[in-house]
């Protein structure tokens, strides 16, 4: 009989938890989870669940725009009704996921954890539990300017949740959030602002793709300010001020704070058992390991250069369910992890970007996919892609924007990551019409 309450302790309850700890727990293992906000933690609740689902209106809106005329009357988007459709549809999600851990043996505990010894956690300043291993895996949350009236903007989570459109939305940052979010206020009727930090938007993705976002973006009424400089917030009446720049300003209702987001590890006490960290997050080895043997982390928490989404989360929970319930004792090896930016169109990506392919001097084809015939069909007007080829014929890397980008890269990653050569695609035919098969089809 062990000698700790738990033999694997989770602190946060998201995809770096749940996807791997429920089948830990199954195999006999006894599991904890410490959650101090809802069981799903940032994905379902407040990223890509309640993202996607108020989008889908956004996506159909555009595609009925574009078939105006063989479709009849003009589509607009109820922001209220929207968003009490996402939260419908999202509610139910923490306790799934609730039943999901303790039907599968585990317990859930509702609490902020806080390390007093390298085996020993509080909760709540009151409930201490031990664990022969920890996990922790407590996701990131949002960056907030550290200027005069921060207070006045708002964060994603607060986007997804406003029951009114305010008529003006300025959003500070231009990465995922920004851009996806200016999509969605834009289409549903808002005026918004994106005010960017330099002159890139989206720097991890193929710029040129960017730039036809941006441009089919401001075609729409978006604003774009440049090397904006925020300087300061401040509340004038009934409306917002923002100064930046040379003491430039203007005014608007609602302001999103789109900075990027940081590890969650406030009040957690990791230099009471010196696990090491810094603002990027929590350092682990090939093991998920810290420098402390028996605590380890997984998910956006952790400090490396993969794409802070939920499949890795997911693929780095999964790995220490092997790890943990002995299948493996291997090192984590990644696969291709894509990523895509939800904006309409869609950039979607995986393997390497078009830049590397060029420096490595590989072979890049271009795909005009709006001149595609299955493309043409709902009258795609920005559809494109690059596929790069290695030197033996191998599929390694491919970008692309359109409307469904990210089927269509889901659809190439065998091929990338099984290293197929143009024999091998050749040999797989898929269900025509379909965006898998025209993009196999190029392959
Ligand atoms: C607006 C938005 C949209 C997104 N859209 C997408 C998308 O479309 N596709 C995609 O792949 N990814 C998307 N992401 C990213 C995705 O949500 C994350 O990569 C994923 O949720 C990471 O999971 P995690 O388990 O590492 O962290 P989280 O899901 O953040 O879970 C961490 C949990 O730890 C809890 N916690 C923190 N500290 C403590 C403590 N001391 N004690 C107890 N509990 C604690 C938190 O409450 C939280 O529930 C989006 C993110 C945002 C913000
Ligand atoms: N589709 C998806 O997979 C998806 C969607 C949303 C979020 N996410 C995840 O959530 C994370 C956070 O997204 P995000 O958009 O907040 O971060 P991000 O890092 O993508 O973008 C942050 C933006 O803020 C800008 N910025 C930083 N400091 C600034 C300042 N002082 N003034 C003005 N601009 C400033 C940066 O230049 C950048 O454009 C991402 O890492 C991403 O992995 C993923």
């Amino acid at each position: 009989m062990s000698k700790f309450d738990y033999d694997v302790l989770y602190i946060g309850a998201g995809h770096a938890t749940f996807d791997g700890g429920a089948p830990l727990a199954e195999t006999g293992v006894k599991v904890g989870v410490i959650e101090s906000g809802l069981v799903g933690g940032t994905c379902p609740n407040r990223g890509c669940n309640a993202k996607i689902a108020i989008d889908e209106p956004v996506k159909m809106t555009r595609e009925a725009q574009r078939l105006n005329g063989i479709l009849k009357g003009d589509l607009t988007i109820d922001w209220t009704k929207n968003i009490e459709h996402k939260q419908e549809i999202i509610d139910v999600l923490p306790d799934n996921l609730t039943a999901r851990l303790t039907n599968a043996g585990a317990d859930v505990i509702h609490g902020h954890a806080q390390f007093k010894d390298e085996h020993t956690v509080i909760v709540d300043d009151k409930q201490e539990i031990t664990a022969e291993k920890i996990v922790i895996a407590t996701g990131l949350r949002p960056h907030r300017l550290d200027i005069p009236g921060t207070d006045l903007a708002h964060d994603s989570e607060d986007f997804l949740n406003l029951k009114h459109l305010p008529k003006r939305i300025t959003i500070v940052g231009s990465g995922y959030i920004g851009m996806e979010f200016a999509t969605i206020a834009n289409a549903s009727g808002a005026e918004v602002t994106v005010m960017l930090h330099t002159d890139k938007v989206l720097r991890n993705f193929y710029q040129p793709y960017v730039q036809k976002v941006v441009d089919d973006l401001k075609k729409r009424g978006v604003t774009f300010i440049e090397n904006s400089q925020v300087q300061k917030f401040a509340q004038k009446d009934n409306e917002l001020e923002i100064t930046y720049g040379d003491n430039q300003s203007l005014t608007t209702d609602w302001i999103l704070d789109a900075t990027g987001r940081i590890p969650n590890l406030d009040n957690l006490g990791l230099d009471k058992v010196g696990v090491k960290y810094d603002q990027t997050g929590v350092f682990v080895n090939e093991y998920l390991q810290t420098n402390v043997e028996n605590i380890y982390a997984a998910g956006d928490v952790v400090s490396n250069d993969l794409p802070k989404v939920t499949p890795a989360a997911y693929f780095e929970s999964k790995y220490l369910m092997k790890l943990f319930s002995k299948q493996t004792s291997e090192p984590i090896k990644y696969p291709v992890i894509p990523s895509v930016v939800f904006t309409s169109p869609r950039i979607a990506q995986a393997g390497i970007s078009v830049k590397e392919g060029q420096a490595k001097g590989y072979e890049i084809s271009t795909n005009d996919l709006a001149n595609y015939w299955y493309y043409q069909v709902d009258k795609e007007p920005i559809a494109e892609s690059k596929q790069i080829h290695d030197k033996d014929g191998h599929l390694v890397g491919v970008t692309e924007v359109s409307d469904q980008a990210q089927d269509a890269v889901n659809a190439l990653l065998p091929a990338i990551e099984f290293k197929f050569d143009r024999e091998q695609v050749s040999r797989l035919i898929g269900i025509f019409p379909s965006i898998g098969y025209a993009a196999w089809h190029r392959a």
